[in-house]
């Protein structure tokens, strides 16, 4: 069976449920653990209004007994503590002429799911398709990505993720441990390593606000400890670089995602970009530098898993762009009541889970097993295959 997972909810509904299928038996959860990426998520310069509302926490109603996974389904829910001051807009149909109708979303965002929603599905309130649009369902991939972040964890994998970009301003490069990254990014996902950069970007966003506009980003994701072959070339929808890369893709507002260097190896030199191999019996087979970000053959190559995801900006802008009335056809330049102005830091905790889930998946391809037990045998004697080759 192969990992797998579904979310469902709305992000003005009562709860956000994920379903995660393939986990095996005996994982040891740690739930402060599982909440505190939640509430990682939550944080960074920049957003509005709704995250002082909400305090995520998961709560896990199905496929763990005594904290333990039994190889059940995993059913989690991430409750909506807003849903409160949305339960009439939600449950009340808005009749046409109704006293409801003003409800009715008939105003579409330019660069938000809107207007391709309404067209595709036949919906003529909006709301039916921003209501699951919303990167609200995020907070169901977070908690789904921390349990597959645990997962790796019981193997020696390390998930880190950092803020590179914010408009205008560019983090300078850093080769910070894994270890060191977590603990700067832990509590804030905005942190970046030095100090005068980290303000020159909170300015940056407060600047903008002000503007009434919004701003998109850079962030990177780094893997640490994934053992060689984790992916494979012999099938298109095997090769884990691209899986990694259609998961960020599928991030909201991500628009472009880069392993290693990245767009960066168009222009340089084969002599400039390939890594070398090295051997020694301490280490085995390892490269005198990571440029390719881990990846070669769709497959890991034992080095840092090094990704990066651009965001673009915010679509709902307190200063409107033009669009169309659904309704009436005419231009109109809508008034915004409540939004985020850079979501960037919570995207980047919402890439390192996206990126855990598909390593932890094609983990348990390549050493597929029903429990921690089994798994651990099978990944113990490839480590051996791999030391003798
Ligand atoms: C963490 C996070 C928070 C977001 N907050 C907002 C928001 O407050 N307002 C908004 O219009 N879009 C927000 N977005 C972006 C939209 O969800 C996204 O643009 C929309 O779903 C359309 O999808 P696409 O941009 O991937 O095409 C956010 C995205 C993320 C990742
Ligand atoms: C709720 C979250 O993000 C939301 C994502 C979002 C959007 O359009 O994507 C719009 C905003 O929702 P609201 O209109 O309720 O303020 C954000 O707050 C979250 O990240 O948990």
């Amino acid at each position: 069976m192969t990992l797998r997972y579904l979310t469902a909810g709305e992000t003005h509904g009562p709860q956000l449920t994920a379903i995660i299928e393939g986990l095996p038996s005996n994982l040891q959860l740690d739930f402060e653990e599982l909440n505190f990426q939640l509430h990682r998520r939550q944080k960074g310069h920049g957003r509005g209004r709704r995250m002082q509302i909400e305090k995520d926490t998961a709560n896990i109603v199905g496929g763990v007994r005594h904290g333990k996974t039994t190889g059940a389904p995993v059913a989690l829910v991430v409750e909506n503590k807003d849903w409160k001051h949305w339960t009439s807009v939600m449950n009340i149909e808005p009749i046409e002429g109704g006293d409801e109708e003003k409800r009715r979303v008939h105003r579409p965002r330019p660069g938000h799911a809107d207007l391709n929603g309404g067209l595709k599905y036949n919906l003529k309130d909006l709301r039916n398709v921003l209501e699951r649009s919303s990167a609200r369902e995020t907070a169901a991939r977070v908690a789904v990505g921390a349990v597959a972040r645990q997962f790796l964890s019981a193997f020696g994998i390390k998930v880190a993720g950092q803020v590179i970009r914010i408009g205008e301003v560019e983090a300078p490069a850093n080769n910070l441990p894994v270890d060191e990254l977590i603990a700067l990014t832990e509590e804030s996902p905005v942190r970046v390593v030095d100090k005068v950069t980290e303000s020159k970007m909170t300015a940056y966003i407060d600047q903008i606000k002000l503007e009434g506009d919004s701003i998109g980003g850079i962030v990177e994701c780094i893997v640490e400890g994934v053992p060689i072959g984790l992916g494979s070339y012999v099938q298109y929808d095997r090769k884990l670089d691209g899986r990694i890369a259609q998961a960020v893709v599928s991030i909201n507002a991500f628009k472009g995602c880069e392993v290693g260097i990245g767009f960066e190896a168009g222009i340089m030199k084969g002599s400039q970009v390939h890594d070398e191999i090295l051997y020694t019996p301490e280490r085995g087979y390892h490269r005198a530098s990571n440029r390719l970000g881990g990846f070669e053959g769709g497959m890991t190559n034992g080095e840092q898993i090094v990704v990066r995801g651009v965001m673009k900006p915010i679509p709902t802008l307190y200063k409107p762009l033009q669009s169309v009335d659904i309704d009436t056809k005419e231009p109109f330049t809508a008034q915004v009541e409540r939004s985020d102005s850079c979501a960037v830091p919570a995207a980047s905790v919402v890439m390192e889970h996206v990126v855990a889930w598909e390593v932890a998946k094609a983990f348990l391809e390549k050493f597929g097993g029903d429990s921690m037990e089994e798994i651990r045998a099978n990944y113990d004697n490839y480590l051996a295959q791999v030391g003798r080759y």
